[in-house]
C-alpha cells in the first residue's frame, strides 16, 4: 500500500528532518508511528499526503510514485487518504452533517448519495443522532469522531492520523483508537502518529519509531 525508498526531507530553516527512511507497509495493516517531539512524525505523514514534498527518495502510494504527481493531481491522490488531526480541524459555522458532507460535495457526489454516505459515516462513529448539531456543542471526543467520519466518508483505502487523541483523556483516547481498529478490521490500512506509549502497547499493533529523522524501528518485525 505504501513504500518509502530512501526518503529524506530537508526544511531550509530546520535542516534534515527525515533522513534516508525506507519501509514497506502492506495493504490492510495498522501501525503506530512513535518518536520524540520533533522526530519527524508529522513530516512523514505530510509527505504521504503531499502536504510537503520529499527532498530525496521515492514514495509509492497504492502503486503510484507520488513524487511524479503534479499539483493538479494532488486532490485526486488525497481521496485515497483519510486525514485526521489532533485539533480536529472542523468548520465551526457548519453542522456536523455539513462537515462530514464536505469531501463528497467537493468530489461532486449527487445530493441523495451525499445524504446516504454521510449518515453511513456518522453511524460508524456513533453520532447519527447529532447530525444537526454544531461542533461547539459537542465534547472533544465527539468532535474527533466528526473528524473521523469526514475522513472515512468517501471510503479511502488508507487512514493517516496525526496525534488523533492528543487532546483527549485516556478513556476517550481508547474509544477513538478502537474506532481505528474497527476500520482496520474491514481492510483499511491505518497509520497513527502518537505519543501515547501506554495506549499503543495496550492496542498491540506494530510500532514504527523515528529518532531524529531516522527510522530506527520499521513496521515489519
Ligand atoms: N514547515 C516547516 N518548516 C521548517 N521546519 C519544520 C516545518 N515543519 C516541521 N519542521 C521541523 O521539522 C522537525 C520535525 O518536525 P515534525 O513536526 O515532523 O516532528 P514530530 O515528530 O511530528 O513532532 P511532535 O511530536 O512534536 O509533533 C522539527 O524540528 C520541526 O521544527
Amino acid at each position: 500500500m505504501l513504500q518509502f525508498n530512501r526518503v529524506s526531507k530537508r526544511y531550509s530553516d530546520a535542516g534534515e528532518v527525515l533522513n534516508d527512511v525506507s519501509f514497506t507497509l502492506e495493504r490492510g495493516k495498522m501501525v503506530f508511528l512513535t518518536g520524540h517531539s520533533g522526530a519527524g512524525k508529522s513530516t512523514m505523514l505530510k509527505l504521504i499526503a503531499l502536504i510537503e514534498r520529499s527532498t530525496r527518495g521515492q514514495i509509492v502510494l497504492d502503486g503510484k510514485n507520488i513524487g511524479r504527481v503534479s499539483e493538479r493531481e494532488i486532490p485526486y491522490l488525497r481521496r485515497k487518504l483519510g486525514l485526521i488531526f489532533q485539533d480536529y480541524r472542523l468548520l465551526y459555522d457548519r453542522t456536523v452533517f455539513d462537515n462530514v458532507a464536505l469531501p463528497l460535495i467537493v468530489a461532486g457526489y449527487a445530493h441523495r448519495e451525499v445524504g446516504r454516505r454521510v449518515r453511513g459515516a456518522l453511524d460508524k462513529v456513533g453520532l447519527l443522532n447529532k447530525e444537526r448539531r454544531y461542533p461547539m456543542a459537542l465534547s472533544g471526543g465527539e468532535q474527533q469522531r466528526v473528524g473521523i467520519a469526514r475522513a472515512i466518508v468517501n471510503k479511502p483505502p488508507m487512514i493517516l492520523a496525526d496525534e488523533p487523541t492528543g487532546n483527549l483523556d485516556p478513556e476517550l483516547s481508547r474509544e477513538i483508537m478502537g474506532l481505528f481498529a474497527e476500520f482496520n478490521s474491514v481492510g483499511v490500512t491505518v497509520m497513527i502518529a502518537s505519543h501515547d506509549l501506554a495506549l499503543i502497547e495496550e492496542m498491540g499493533y506494530p510500532v514504527m519509531r523515528l529518532d531524529h529523522g531516522r527510522l530506527v524501528q520499521g513496521p515489519n518485525p
